[in-house]
């Protein structure tokens, strides 16, 4: 109930009573510029799944908007399709073309994925404009047939079948990010390099929902086809995408009913204006500018921000089988950098249940083979074995499912989210894999997080402390449930008491089975953990063996300057 309490459903009872005002009371032009607002509402439910939640800054959203307008046009109009078949293509057609569109720009990030997409909006208003055949060119398409009404009055009738179909729209879209898929899509849409390690897959999760989107969109195209009962390239131009961006971030970014307010406040706030004359565009300008200053994270957002927290769940531990332990292999790992060879024919094995410490001088390459083996870089030369599987081609998220997992050299924690969220993510991929539609109820994954959190030394419920996000990273990590786990300099920064119960977790992790390879500077700490040490200098492997053989060896000693450092202080901070 007090789920419910919150400004999302709240902003979604408003919108339902405004409905029922309009509905009963509401002149026709009134109820008119609400069906559009609807159409409008589908596209933002959309885009907020696509740029609010998967963070991909696509500005193609406005031409599927026009793809379904033009396809509501063609089909419904000119060949007579029943709605029953139109609609469903109408929302089909811009999911193809999308998935079309999106496979070869997928790879790309961020300003220039929003540029091949806008690259796409230009060609299908070309197409709007050009193809006069088959779009009607500049005069577009007329003679739309209005929707059926399930027998009510045109105006009320078209409205309620609208937002009806806004309603599913918004049931859908909640569908999708409900449970565990919310913090998942957080950390993708915050950091995909750390979602990647944590298991999730941005590319497949974005481009599911760039085609979602395009449904969405397509649907809203032809809604707006039906009600004007008209298509004209117009529909395909820049400010169609421009309101959209508007309606999503305006509204509140990662919510289904901020994305509903924002369409509603976009398509009235000309209307409310009108009365100012000429200068309504100003005033409406002005009135978007201010908004946006005053609430950047949108209506919804800056609502949530203020609103008291709803404590989430955090008792109790997870029930998950353990992963069965395996040995991690390198054989002949090589990278080079240009003419840097950072790592040079690295073999280790590293046995189920060991702690292997990993050290050596600044830039001797300990970063870059920890990259090559959680593949956040692919080697040049060699192989990396999980027992029976092979890794050295595959994916970070796929290799962090298979049970390596690495922290971070500085970790960091993501824009919004808390430990909980973070470790949350993690454990959605362990069960759920990386698809929208699937998912695990938000109650025991935050059970299980909280459990992980606690085992790092973090309570769940506080602000986390600087040195707590390392072991935040660390228990995200652990979400995996690893059977080799990788850390890189997993003590820097923590006091000493935060120290001890590292190294007291780190054993505890190894008795269970897990396989650590840890780097780190500082060497007391090390030395007096690890079962075996290699010392990594310029990309090779120097020597192997235990603390004190690794002390006594006179080559290891000059590659740290003779110092008696090794084991007593820390060596030189890597960055
Ligand atoms: N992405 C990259 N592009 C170019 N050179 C790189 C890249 N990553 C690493 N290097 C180079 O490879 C070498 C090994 O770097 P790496 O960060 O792996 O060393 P490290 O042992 O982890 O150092 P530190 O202890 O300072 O963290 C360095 O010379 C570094 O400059």
């Amino acid at each position: 109930m007090k789920d419910l309490l919150r400004p999302a459903p709240l902003i979604g009872l408003a919108v339902i009573l405004w409905l029922a005002v309009v509905l009963i009371a509401g002149s026709g032009y009134e109820q008119r510029l609400m069906t559009l607002s609807a159409a409008s509402a589908l596209m933002a439910i959309g885009y907020q799944l696509l740029f609010g939640q998967a963070g991909a800054l696509s500005l193609a959203q406005g031409a599927c908007f026009a793809i379904g307008a033009y396809a509501a046009g063609i089909l419904g109009g000119r060949l007579g399709w029943p709605a029953w078949a139109e609609l469903p293509a109408s929302v089909l057609l811009p999911m193809l073309l999308a998935a079309l569109a999106h496979a070869p720009v997928r790879r790309l990030g961020g300003h220039y994925f929003a540029l091949a997409t806008l690259g796409f909006a230009v060609l299908v208003r070309l197409v709007a404009v050009d193809a006069q055949s088959l779009t009607g060119g500049a005069n577009g398409l007329a003679g739309i047939p209005p929707l059926q009404t399930l027998g009510l009055p045109r105006g009320s009738g078209t409205m309620l079948v609208s937002w009806g179909l806004v309603g599913l729209g918004a049931g859908l879209a909640l569908w999708l990010k409900r449970g565990g898929n919310g913090p998942a899509l957080a950390l993708v849409r915050a950091d995909p390099v750390l979602a990647r390690a944590s298991g999730l897959d941005p590319g497949r999760i974005r481009a599911q929902a760039f085609v979602l989107a395009a449904g969405f969109a397509g649907l809203g195209g032809a809604l707006q086809a039906h009600v004007l009962r008209l298509v004209s390239p117009e529909v395909a131009e820049f400010p169609v995408m421009v309101g959209c961006l508007a309606m999503v971030v305006i509204g509140g970014r990662g919510s289904v009913a901020g994305a509903v307010l924002g369409a509603l406040l976009i398509g009235h706030l000309p209307e409310w204006l009108r009365p100012l004359g000429a200068s309504y565009r100003i005033a409406y300008g002005i009135g978007l500018f201010a908004c946006l200053l005053a609430a950047p994270a949108g209506l919804v957002g800056t609502l949530e921000r203020f609103w008291p927290a709803c404590p989430a769940a955090t008792a109790g531990a997870s029930d998950r089988p353990p992963r069965p332990v395996a040995a991690l292999e390198l054989a002949g790992l090589e990278k080079s950098y240009g003419g840097v060879a950072a790592v040079n024919g690295v073999s280790l094995v590293l046995q189920p249940g060991e702690i292997l410490g990993l050290i050596g001088p600044n830039g001797s390459g300990k970063t870059t083979l920890i990259n090559l083996v959680s593949g956040l870089d692919r080697p040049d030369r060699g192989t990396v074995r999980l027992g029976d599987v092979s890794l050295e081609t595959a994916s970070p998220d796929r290799i962090a499912r298979a049970g390596v997992a690495r922290s971070f050299q500085t970790a960091a924690l993501p824009d919004e989210m808390t430990p909980l969220d973070l470790v949350t993510a993690a454990l959605v991929a362990r069960d759920a894999g990386t698809s929208f539609g699937r998912t695990v109820p938000l109650g025991p994954l935050h059970q299980a997080a909280a459990g992980l959190l606690r085992r790092v030394g973090i309570d769940p419920a506080a602000k986390p402390a600087a040195g707590a996000l390392r072991l935040a990273d660390i228990a995200r990590a652990l979400a995996l449930d690893p059977a080799v786990l990788l850390l890189d300099e997993p003590a820097a920064g923590l006091d000493a008491a935060e120290r001890a119960h590292l190294g007291t977790l780190l054993r505890a992790l190894a008795a269970e089975g897990r396989a650590l390879l840890v780097v780190e500077h500082d060497m007391a700490f090390l030395m007096g953990l690890a079962d075996r040490v290699a010392v990594l200098i310029d990309g090779r492997i120097a020597r192997v063996g235990t603390a004190d053989e690794v002390r006594a060896d006179p080559l290891v000693r000059a590659a740290y300057l003779g110092t008696a450092s090794l084991g007593a202080a820390p060596m030189g901070r890597g960055t």
